[in-house]
């Protein structure tokens, strides 16, 4: 639960060279990543680059079979390794997590209102009526409709977006610092979407809550994110802020992921798609892992893998082509703020 304690100097998350990897397999292979206070950042990239595992390991999730290493601080302390007393305090009270399938997080057979005063129990020292109140509170705070009467229904009286909404209100009971949002609007009609990327950005503002938003749609990002880091086979590949990413992506992957968004205006273009398949982690190449989808690799491409470099204060790219992707790769579509989350325009 957010205290009125002094606010420590430096980021509120600080993620540095988290590797994760499972039976030898590696998953993460060094993040370097920064959460501040109030910020929103996204987290980009294909399926299985990563995303989940990152946050998964930070707070101390991930199955025991999974190898963790590196470190991933929140305020300075510790997470990775740290005792199972400390990751209780953490989880839902400094840092919650939401996940793209509400309905299987929710369980089937408690009322929802019995669900919220657990989370809000467990971070709160409220009981009774006072937890009740709190309880339709929550539920009113995230938009369900006659919330005292609908703490008294079963998930399976909701629907998809208000089951998520109800997950954001057991997510707030902790008042958390930060609220990672993992694929939150994935499962839901392009509608709802829109709503629940609305009530993220007011809870957020609501909470002076950081949030992490994990997507593998870079509009969902875009209309909700500062900075953006795109991941790509376990790495980061690029970072920045969320405006310069779409004007001045320097990664060819970056850029192969915004050339595959529609323009919002202005003629209609032929979408781009990116050629290949992500590497299988059990055989990724050396050096770039991109490197065998990247139509500008250079033989150097392929003998040793770039670190993330700055390119300008604030923008990070890990590759040996990044000026000639920025000279050569088509220009990025314009930003699309606004861009109803997961809209698709037929190619022309
Ligand atoms: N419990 C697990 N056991 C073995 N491998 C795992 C486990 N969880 C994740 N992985 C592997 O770790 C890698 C990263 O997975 P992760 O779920 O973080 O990807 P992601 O970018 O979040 O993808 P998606 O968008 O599909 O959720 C993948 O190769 C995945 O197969």
């Amino acid at each position: 639960m957010a205290s009125s304690a002094p606010i420590p100097a430096g980021p509120l998350v600080q993620l540095a060279d988290l590797r994760v990897s499972f039976a030898g397999v590696p998953a993460l292979r060094g993040i370097d990543l920064t959460v501040g206070r109030g910020e929103a950042v996204g987290l980009v990239g294909e399926s299985g680059s990563g995303k989940s595992v990152t946050w998964l390991a930070a707070l101390g999730l991930l199955p025991a079979k999974a190898s963790v290493g590196g470190s991933a601080r929140l305020e300075g302390r510790e997470l990775v390794g740290a005792p199972a007393s400390v990751l209780d305090t953490v989880r839902g009270g400094r840092i919650a997590m939401i996940f793209q399938d509400p309905a299987s997080a929710l369980n089937p057979v408690l009322k929802v209102g019995r669900q919220i005063a657990e989370a809000l129990a467990l971070h709160t020292d409220l009981s009774g009526a006072a937890l009740r109140a709190e309880a339709k509170r929550l539920l009113d705070l995230v938009g369900i409709p006659d919330a005292g009467r609908r703490l008294d229904a079963y998930p399976h009286e909701f629907s998809g977006g208000q089951n998520q909404r109800v997950m954001i209100a057991m997510a707030l009971a902790g008042r958390p610092d930060l609220l990672v949002a993992d694929e939150p609007t994935t499962a839901l009609d392009v509608t709802i979407q829109a709503q629940i990327l609305d009530l993220l950005r007011s809870v957020r503002r609501e909470f002076s809550m950081a949030l992490v938003l994990i997507s593998h749609d870079l509009g969902v990002i875009a209309e909700t994110c500062d900075r953006v880091a795109v991941m790509y086979a376990g790495r980061i590949v690029e970072e920045a802020a969320a405006d310069r990413l779409f004007e001045a992506a320097r990664h060819p992957y970056s850029r192969g992921l915004i050339g595959s968004l529609p323009p919002l205006s202005g003629p209609r273009r032929r979408l781009t798609s990116i050629p290949g398949i992500v590497p299988d982690p059990r055989h990724l190449p050396t050096g770039c892992a991109f490197a065998p989808r990247c139509a500008l690799a250079l033989r150097s491409c392929a003998e040793a893998d770039p670190a993330l470099g700055a390119v300008a204060p604030g923008h990070r790219v890990a590759c040996l082509r990044a000026d000639a992707a920025a000279a050569t790769l088509p220009p990025a579509p314009a930003l699309p703020v606004g861009l109803p989350a997961g809209i698709e325009v037929q190619p022309a």
